[in-house]
């Protein structure tokens, strides 16, 4: 593809297989290149490249610079009414990479949670035009197809799939699911300098369970009850056969699959293929990094350290895994003895050996045995705290205000600092709102939160809010994955994430800042992230990519140098390359926000 110049090679490392800078190759003139958002300047095409390209009479005269484009379009973006329209306005406009990174930290919020819940669950009411790959589970013999037709074989370096059934905290959202895949890879690009070309969102239709959805006569899925068992899982495998066919070298994240497929998928396709889930893995890094810098504030011990897991569905048992396995790295303990520290509740409250089968493969290792509470309330949230004493209190429940301030007064009675994670996106769904957390402790809480929230003031002193979002994490990881070309995304390399991660916590040099790096410094986070997940992957000679420089400041530039910036290169023209019969060249993928308007 013209998007990406293959063997380039730098002066300092040779080969750089994913750099982007230098002229960009483009087989399209006129209309068709106006249409195709990797390559459109709109007004920015300079003279010569409006000669070259057959643009005359197609663009007002006067040229502009990426800046003016960028200004112009943040005026448009201040004018809407609402959040919501503003993100409506954001999928229509191409060049919103360079806007969005030069307003990251105003515009993160529109473009991801909680505004893009919002979107997705108004999808087919604000539909446009298509942004991703659809699949339906009717047309399983097409899926090969369908694929196939986002390029060739070395095209294609990271594929995000969701099937709709737990959106955020918004439950089945069916076909508007897109979306969710289309928001994370933007994020990948502007968080990780993932190249947007390089990426495809898909969206795998399996039908829906969300009545509302399945009786609104303008929704665009299919109109039948979610499909499950075999027929599912014949899909799912479908997919992932023709992603493995057909862009061999791709990594996989999966977003957003419903409890009962989420961790059984991720356990099937570990052990086979580079692939993470994002709602698993990332949050239950990012969740870990949070709690390593707050013990660090804290002063509390991996080997003392006291747990508490409010929703122990997909995020919550993938945070409790995480650090199930941290304690027993860190202490030396079994992994058994190591799962003794964390208590997780659901539904009808703690998790308990008795249940055994109501209770999902996930959640069995954090049972406990009844004996320790005869006699004690073990379904109420309150009384749970007072018999635990946790450290760490962490929400992934999606029931919102369940972390009561009679439940907050308990924990803070028993522990100096109280860790307290409400981490249900979107907001609106939070366990707890942070000033009310700093009310409740006197000021005591470490807090970070699933979305963004404003500093809190308590006593006259101002506290960062840290956001403890899979989003801090899985650009990085991504970005690791992809450089070394890992042939898998063992546990080793998401350990390194985390602490990479947790050692770039603005806490730890100051307590009174945030738990975790602020979403403007994500980008060199995300470099300090891939370099661990890249250094790890050859510790553990999974790394397919061999010419890797080993120094580490070295490193680090070479991962710098291969990620992509929302800049216009110079076109080169060339003959028809077959790229514009691809479906991206025509339609663009949804995370390409670059070409201009
Ligand atoms: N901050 C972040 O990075 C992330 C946040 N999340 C958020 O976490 C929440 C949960 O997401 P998933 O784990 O994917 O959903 P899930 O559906 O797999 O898990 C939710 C769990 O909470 C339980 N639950 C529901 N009501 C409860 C109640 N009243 N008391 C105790 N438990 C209750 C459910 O039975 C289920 O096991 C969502 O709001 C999601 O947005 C998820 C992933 C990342
Ligand atoms: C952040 C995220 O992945 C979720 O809320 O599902
Ligand atoms: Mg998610």
């Amino acid at each position: 593809m013209g998007a990406h110049p293959k063997d380039k090679k730098h002066p300092r490392f040779g080969h750089l297989p994913l750099a982007t800078s230098g002229p960009q190759e483009c087989a399209l003139t006129g209309a068709a290149l106006l249409r195709a958002p990797y390559l459109n300047k709109g007004s920015a095409f300079p003279p010569e490249e409006r000669k070259e390209f057959k643009l005359h009479g197609l663009l007002p005269p006067n040229v502009q610079t990426l800046e003016e484009q960028v200004q112009r379009a943040y005026e448009q973006y201040s004018s809407r009414p609402n959040d919501l329209a503003k993100n409506t306005f954001m999928t229509s406009l191409k060049e919103q990479n360079a806007l969005i990174e030069e307003h990251l930290k105003e515009m993160f919020s529109v473009i991801y949670t909680p505004t893009e819940g919002e979107a997705i669950a108004n999808y087919s009411r604000l539909f446009r035009r298509p942004e991703g790959c659809f699949l339906n589970i009717e047309d399983q013999d097409r899926v090969d197809d369908n694929i196939a037709q986002w390029g060739n074989a070395e095209d294609i370096d990271l594929i995000v799939v969701s099937d709709g059934e737990q959106i955020l905290g918004i439950g089945d959202q069916g076909v508007g699911a897109i979306l969710i895949s289309v928001a994370k890879l933007a994020i990948y690009t502007l968080c990780a300098g993932i190249h947007p070309s390089r990426t495809l969102p898909v969206v795998l239709d399996c039908g829906t369970n969300n009545d509302e959805l399945l009786k609104d006569e303008l929704y665009l899925g299919l109109r039948k009850p979610r499909v499950r068992g075999e027929e599912y899982d014949s899909f799912v495998d479908t997919f992932v056969k023709a992603c493995r066919k057909n862009y061999p070298k791709a990594y996989i994240h999966f977003e957003d699959f419903g409890l009962p497929n989420a961790r059984r998928i991720l356990d099937k396709y570990t052990p086979k293929i580079a692939c993470f889930n994002d709602d698993v893995q990332g949050t239950g890094c990012v969740t870990l990094a949070a709690i390593m810098a707050a013990m660090n504030v804290s002063k509390v011990k991996y080997e003392d350290l006291r747990v508490l897991c409010f929703g122990a569905g997909t995020a919550g048992t993938g945070i409790a895994d995480q650090i199930m396995d941290a304690i027993a790295l860190e202490t030396n303990k079994s992994k058994e003895e190591a799962g003794k520290q964390i208590w997780c509740v659901d539904k009808p409250g703690l998790l308990l050996k008795s249940k055994k089968d109501q209770l999902t493969p996930a959640q069995i290792p954090f049972a406990r045995d009844d004996a320790e509470w005869e006699d004690k309330d073990h379904n109420d949230l309150v009384s749970i705290i007072k018999e635990v004493k946790p450290h760490a209190l962490i929400g992934t429940s999606t029931k919102p205000k369940s972390f009561t301030e009679e439940a907050i007064r308990e924990m803070a009675k028993h522990v100096e600092r109280p860790i307290i994670l409400p981490l249900s996106n979107p907001t609106k769904l939070h366990e707890a709102r942070p000033d009310d957390l700093f009310k409740w402790t006197d000021g005591k809480a470490l807090i970070a939160t699933g979305s963004p929230f404003p500093p809190v003031e308590h006593n006259g002193t101002k506290y960062e809010v840290a956001e403890c979002n899979n989003s801090t994490t899985f650009p990085g990881i991504g970005l690791g994955a992809i450089l070394s070309r890992t042939r898998l995304m063992s546990p080793p390399l998401l350990v390194a994430a985390t602490k990479a991660l947790a050692a770039q916590a603005p806490a730890l040099k100051d307590p009174k800042a945030g738990l975790l790096p602020d979403v403007t410094d994500v980008r060199e986070i995300s470099v300090k992230i891939a370099k661990a997940v890249i250094q790890t992957s050859i510790k553990e000679g999974l790394n397919e990519e061999k010419e890797i420089p080993e120094d580490e400041e070295d490193l680090e530039e070479w991962i710098r140098e291969q990620m992509w910036d929302a800049t216009y290169r110079p076109l080169k023209k060339v003959e028809h390359d077959g790229a514009s019969s691809h479906a991206k060249g025509e339609q663009g993928t949804g995370s390409a926000r670059r070409g201009g308007s």
